[in-house]
């Protein structure tokens, strides 16, 4: 059942939300979609489930044009499960009346009797963990038991594809934890295939067996979490996925000068960094080495304390801000100047 995205542009009235999206989803994969605010993450699931219809492309759903820019299959006639934000509950059916209706009204159900739809319910309740409250209604709910009953409800009727679409915003950081775990045992156990959105890397790296990297409508990278964690392939994935700092230099084959003339080599760098004299370096890649004259320095700005390490923000002599993560016994003073420099970098199986 692979989802097939060709060539797939969104215009808004003169405004192209997406550009010429190309996109595999594989059977069973769990696919998140990355970006930040207003990259077109939404847009792009809801061309999917068959709310919109596209300027241009083609989406194929297990072989067959579910959109192209003459027309659309409707949402009731796509096998595809949804999950929202404000997990859009009806308020007026308890638990087990949520998980029981998409099976009495769509097509697709394999639940025909009573009886089937019974166990059903009862089955994805369990996987959710709901079990015992089937008689409630939303109103009698927490955050987090909204959510699974929504997940509850979109699994159901088996669907060929699951979208959800930033389901754990609204939950506090602990109960976000949890679910992400949840949602992963539960992608692990009952197969299907997932298509997540969401702004927040740690959710898609701990997740997701592939990553879409969106910015401004375009696919900027497609890969594992670790290629895209270790190997961006450009300024912006670097920064959004890895917070990376970008340092100014010479690029002369693979070895980078900086500051002073310190010079590093490194064989993974991708040709778009070079071509802008940029270095990606994450925080953990940077050490600070006292404060001698001759290394590529700056001045402490802040020292924040994490527990297992500071975070140290520099103002470089080029203006340009670095984080660095130094051991938090290490003493380093703010306001004073010191050198910093690119530790080698680790290999990493990728
Ligand atoms: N119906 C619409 N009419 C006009 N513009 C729209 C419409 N829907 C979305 N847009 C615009 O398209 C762009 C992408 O919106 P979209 O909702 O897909 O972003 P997003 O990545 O999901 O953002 P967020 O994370 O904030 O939900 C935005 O600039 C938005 O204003």
């Amino acid at each position: 059942m692979a989802t097939v995205i060709k060539n797939l542009n969104m215009n808004f009235d003169g405004y192209q939300a997406l550009k010429n999206i190309n996109l595999t989803i594989s059977d069973g994969e769990f696919v998140a979609i990355l970006g930040p605010s207003g990259c077109g993450k939404t847009t792009l699931l809801r061309l999917l489930a068959g709310f919109l219809k596209p300027t241009d492309g083609v989406i194929k759903i297990d072989n067959s044009v579910v959109a192209d820019s003459k027309k659309i299959t409707s949402p009731n006639k796509r096998n595809i499960g949804m999950v929202f934000q404000s997990y859009a509950l009806w308020p007026h059916m308890t638990v087990k009346q949520q998980v029981t209706f998409p099976m009495q009204h769509s097509i697709f159900s394999k639940y025909k009797t009573q009886k089937n739809r019974e166990e059903r319910t009862d089955a994805v309740l369990k996987l959710v963990n709901m079990q015992t409250m089937g008689d409630r209604y939303p109103s009698e709910l927490s955050g987090g038991q909204k959510q699974r009953v929504a997940i509850a409800r979109a699994l159901a009727n088996e669907p060929d594809l699951l979208l959800m679409d930033e389901p754990l915003s609204n939950l506090d950081a602990q109960l976000k934890i949890e679910m992400r775990r949840e949602i992963s045992n539960l992608h692990k156990s009952v197969g299907g295939t997932v298509l997540y959105v969401t702004h927040d890397q740690s959710e898609a790296l701990g997740m997701a067996d592939k990553i879409v990297v969106m910015s401004q409508g375009e696919i900027q990278q497609i890969g594992t979490p670790k290629e895209i964690f270790y190997n961006p392939v450009n300024p912006f994935v670097a920064q959004f996925v890895g917070q990376s700092n970008l340092i100014r230099g010479s690029w002369d084959g693979d070895e980078f000068t900086y500051g002073e003339g310190e010079k590093i080599t490194d064989y993974e760098v991708n040709d778009s960094f070079k071509a802008e004299n940029l270095y990606p370096v994450k925080a953990d890649g940077l050490e600070i080495v006292g404060r001698d004259e001759s290394h590529f320095r700056g001045i402490v700005k802040e020292v924040e304390f994490q527990g297992f390490q500071n975070k140290i923000i520099l103002e470089m002599q080029d203006n340009n801000h670095l984080q660095v993560f130094a051991c938090a016994d290490e003493e380093v003073r703010q306001g004073e100047m010191y050198g910093v420099r690119i530790k080698k970098r680790k290999n990493v199986e990728i």
